[in-house]
């Protein structure tokens, strides 16, 4: 029997080599037996993760196929007939037939215009992505409103370039009214990346979309009063400064302004640009002040009025939407043509530039009285002074160049406007909107 000090010590010192690599050699076997169970192991994972994950994307890409809002012979037809202009050749007006693209349909500016070119028997198709900024439901009875006048509104988004493509590709749009955008100047802080999303994000993938197409559309596109920033100069004209936003909105309004000017430069893009004047009426927007005004004075809320630096009230031109929808029209009649195909330019085209406002400022305690007057109920109100949110302290309009090429000539004041806005807002929402019953 071996003693321990044999086996710690073996007198045959080759020996225990051999053994010593039996051992290696039997753990090695072991430990690659182990490595390479290990390993199919793995492999049989990577395998089932990559077919999960396979498979997640075809469901995702059938879903999306399935459920997407665009699409199909029917989708196909719609827009053809929408975009069919109704106007009998006798009753045809200089500028000719037109089928009109208008992004932003069932937004507040957008439907106004949609259904006034449909009413003078031009085609249109309408585009919105229904997003949740304000209330989805208002754009949809908008959207409803448009159904019924025979303009059909492609569900969608301005980002989306296969449907922008597809929609060119059904219809050779002779324009583009882009009015899809992220509103509001006062939101741009609490959601800065909406604003670069659609108001340059999605402006360019429109510009890419138009510079394609054969023909090439006009566009007719809204800027913002608000490019006028801190600018001094009053009544605000087209050959002031706009180079000292004081919002990021403003800024994306601006950057649209040049944007616009490049594919007017490079493709030949016939581009109106206009400035509206914080637009105003029935259909308007719930997050704008006369329109959240209006529904906090009837619920008995208070209502929170901004007042400027030494006590000094604010002021807007307050623009109404059927004196800025003539202006859009007059737009889109004077555009001039695109002078692109197949994405080259062959010529120079009209790029512009215009004011649509009122050319007279109303402060906003005088807005608030009108609609005072209007509900017969007094308003509870806050007035503080006003944050560094992004607004400006008044704004003015010169429409001269508006007057003299486009025929813009405003003919509602602001307390004509508000009562026609005061009607439909108690018609559509009730005296009682909101209000808790006891
Ligand atoms: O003219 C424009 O380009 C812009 O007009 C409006 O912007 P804004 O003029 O700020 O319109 P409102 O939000 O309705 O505000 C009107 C006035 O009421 C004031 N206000 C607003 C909200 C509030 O709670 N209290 C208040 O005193 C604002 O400071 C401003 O002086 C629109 O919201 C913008 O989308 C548009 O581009």
């Amino acid at each position: 029997m071996p003693s321990l000090e044999d086996e710690l010590f073996p007198s045959t010192p080759g020996k225990v080599k051999i053994e010593r690599a039996h051992a290696i050699n039997r753990q090695f076997h072991r430990c690659f037996a182990s490595t390479s169970t290990m390993f199919l192991w793995a492999l049989f994972l990577i395998a089932l993760t990559a077919s999960y994950l396979s498979f997640q994307s075809f469901m995702d890409t059938s879903t999306k196929y399935f459920t997407a809002s665009w699409g199909g012979i029917q989708w196909e037809k719609q827009v053809r007939t929408s975009a069919q202009p109704t106007r009998r050749p006798d009753g045809a007006r200089a500028g000719g037939r037109m089928s009109v693209l208008v992004t932003g349909a069932a937004g507040f500016v957008g439907s106004h215009v949609s259904i006034a070119l449909k009413k003078r028997g031009d085609g249109v198709v309408g585009l919105d992505n229904f997003n949740n900024y304000y209330d989805p439901s208002l754009k949809k009875a908008r959207k409803a409103m448009l159904n019924d006048h025979g303009v059909f509104v492609v569900e969608g988004d301005v980002n989306d370039a296969r449907l922008l493509a597809k929609l060119f590709d059904i219809v050779a749009f002779t324009h583009v009214m882009h009015l899809a955008a992220q509103a509001g100047v006062r939101y741009a802080m609490e959601n800065p990346s909406s604003y670069v999303h659609s108001n340059v994000a999605g402006l360019v993938t429109l510009m890419e979309a138009c510079k394609s197409a054969n023909p090439q559309p006009a566009v007719v596109w809204a800027s913002s009063s608000s490019v006028y920033g801190l600018n001094e100069n009053v009544p605000f004209s087209e050959d002031d400064r706009t180079d000292q936003p004081a919002s990021l909105y403003a800024a994306t309004k601006k950057a649209g302004e040049e944007i616009t000017h490049t594919y007017n430069h490079i493709y030949g893009l016939s581009i109106t640009g206009l400035r509206f004047f914080t637009v105003y009426g029935p259909w308007g927007r719930p997050d704008m002040a006369y329109f959240s005004f209006t529904r906090n004075i009837l619920q008995g809320k208070p209502i929170t009025v901004y007042r400027g630096k030494d006590r000094v009230d604010l002021a807007r031109d307050f623009t109404y939407i059927d004196d800025i929808v003539k202006g859009c029209l007059g737009s889109l009649d004077t555009a001039g043509k695109s002078t692109g195909s197949g994405g080259k330019k062959r010529g120079p085209a009209p790029y512009r530039i215009f004011n649509l406002g009122n050319t007279s400022p109303v402060t906003v305690p005088t807005l608030v009285g009108i609609l005072e007057r209007y509900l017969k109920v007094k308003a509870k109100k806050n007035i503080v002074e006003m944050p560094g949110n992004g607004d400006v302290p008044f704004t003015h309009a010169n429409i001269t160049h508006a007057a003299q090429e486009l025929g813009y000539k405003p003919t509602t004041d602001l307390q004509t406007g508000l009562k026609k806005f005061v009607r439909w807002y108690l018609l559509y929402y009730g005296y009682h909107h909101g209000k808790s019953v006891n």
